[in-house]
């Protein structure tokens, strides 16, 4: 086992995910079993008594990957040295609401975050937002980061990818193993484009495999992109297990690479490739190799997916304006 812990700060501890997550990494899901973290852990002053009730519960699982644990309300000293900043800490939606609603209510929460990271994080802090929304949180802890490569910021869309997956293969009946290059555009919401024209099952286009346009349009879409709705509505609160499986999934992925022949969706800075506005955090379909992503260049978009690529853009548009109103950004 190698001797430095990798440094892993987790915000909004105490809540649901993070009841989840923090096992997780702890156990070495995230880097592997011969790579010891320690995890740093951020929750508002009021939860820092739940969040000793799991520390303890983690120093219980003797955890042998568990170099140590932090925690604290002030970002300026959880943050300090962090390697990854997982961002969950945020308030999650009820029924009836849009994650953009909580804009106004999380949106405060990323620019102090971001000013603390740019301070005290460690050179090769790599940020995963996962609160929502998650995309316009991203890119206000970003840009309030100046010193911090903006291509170290992102945003969770791994779970609607892993969630079209699902669904492809419950319709096809075939394993999920089977499936890959599947990519959500744009924003994690409920205008994300799940798309199944570039996708492969078994090495065949996914899209023609399902042979299926109102299946596609009218069952599969609205369902990746409306099942945290479902799952509020069914669980009488937002996913937690599922998202911080997500979370390990991108943050995992950042780091140790993506297999060849495949891809995975990550929102990260657009930098104008298919004419996603520069500087939005979108979903692309991404490459990592050596810890850095890339976009997957030279997609053929059709007339179908870019009608529902601009849509979400320009959803995403909008949320930076807001927040630029809000003062922010
Ligand atoms: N991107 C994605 O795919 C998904 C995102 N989410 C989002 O993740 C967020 C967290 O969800 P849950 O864990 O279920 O919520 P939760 O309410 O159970 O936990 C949130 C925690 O954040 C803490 N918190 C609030 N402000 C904070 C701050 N300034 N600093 C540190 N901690 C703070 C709260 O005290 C609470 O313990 C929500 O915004 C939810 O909508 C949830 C599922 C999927
Ligand atoms: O839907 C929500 O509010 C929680 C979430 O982001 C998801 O499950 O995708």
């Amino acid at each position: 086992m190698s001797t430095t812990p990798v440094k892993v700060a987790v915000t909004g501890a105490a809540g649901q995910i993070g009841y989840s997550l923090l096992f997780r990494i702890a156990s070495g899901a995230l880097f592997g079993k011969d790579t010891p973290v320690e995890l740093r852990l951020l929750e508002i002053t009021p939860a820092l008594k739940a969040l000793e009730g799991v520390v303890m519960e983690l120093d219980d699982c003797a955890f042998p990957t568990l170099a140590g644990v932090e925690i604290g309300d002030d970002p300026n000293v959880v943050f300090a040295g962090a390697n990854h900043a997982l961002l969950v800490g945020a308030r999650p939606r009820g029924p009836g609401m849009e994650r953009g609603d909580l804009l106004e209510a999380n949106g405060g929460i990323f620019a102090p975050q971001g000013k603390a990271l740019n301070e005290v994080a460690a050179d090769d802090i790599k940020v995963t937002v996962t609160g929502n929304p998650a995309n316009t949180n991203a890119l206000i802890a970003m840009s309030n980061a100046p010193d911090i490569p903006q291509e170290r910021f992102s945003a969770l869309t791994r779970l609607d990818h892993n969630r079209a997956i699902s669904q492809l293969s419950t319709k096809l009946d075939v394993p999920v193993t089977e499936i890959r290059k599947m990519t959500i555009w744009g924003n994690h919401s409920a205008t994300q484009y799940p798309d199944l024209f570039h996708a492969e099952v078994g090495g065949k286009n996914a899209a023609e495999a399902v042979g299926d346009q109102d299946w596609l349009e009218n069952t599969f879409i609205p369902t990746v992109a409306k099942r945290g709705a479902a799952i509020i509505e069914a669980r009488g609160a937002s996913s937690a297990a599922s998202a911080a499986s997500a979370t390990i999934d991108h943050a995992r992925d950042w780091t140790l690479g993506t297999p060849d022949g495949d891809w995975v969706s990550m929102a990260v800075p657009s930098d104008g490739s298919y004419d996603v506005p520069e500087g939005l955090i979108s979903s692309f379909p991404v490459t990592v190799k050596d810890g850095q992503w890339s976009i997957v260049q030279g997609l053929e978009i059709d007339d179908f997916s870019r009608g529902k690529i601009e849509a979400t853009v320009a959803e995403l548009a909008e949320e930076r304006e807001a927040v630029k109103g809000l003062g922010l950004i």
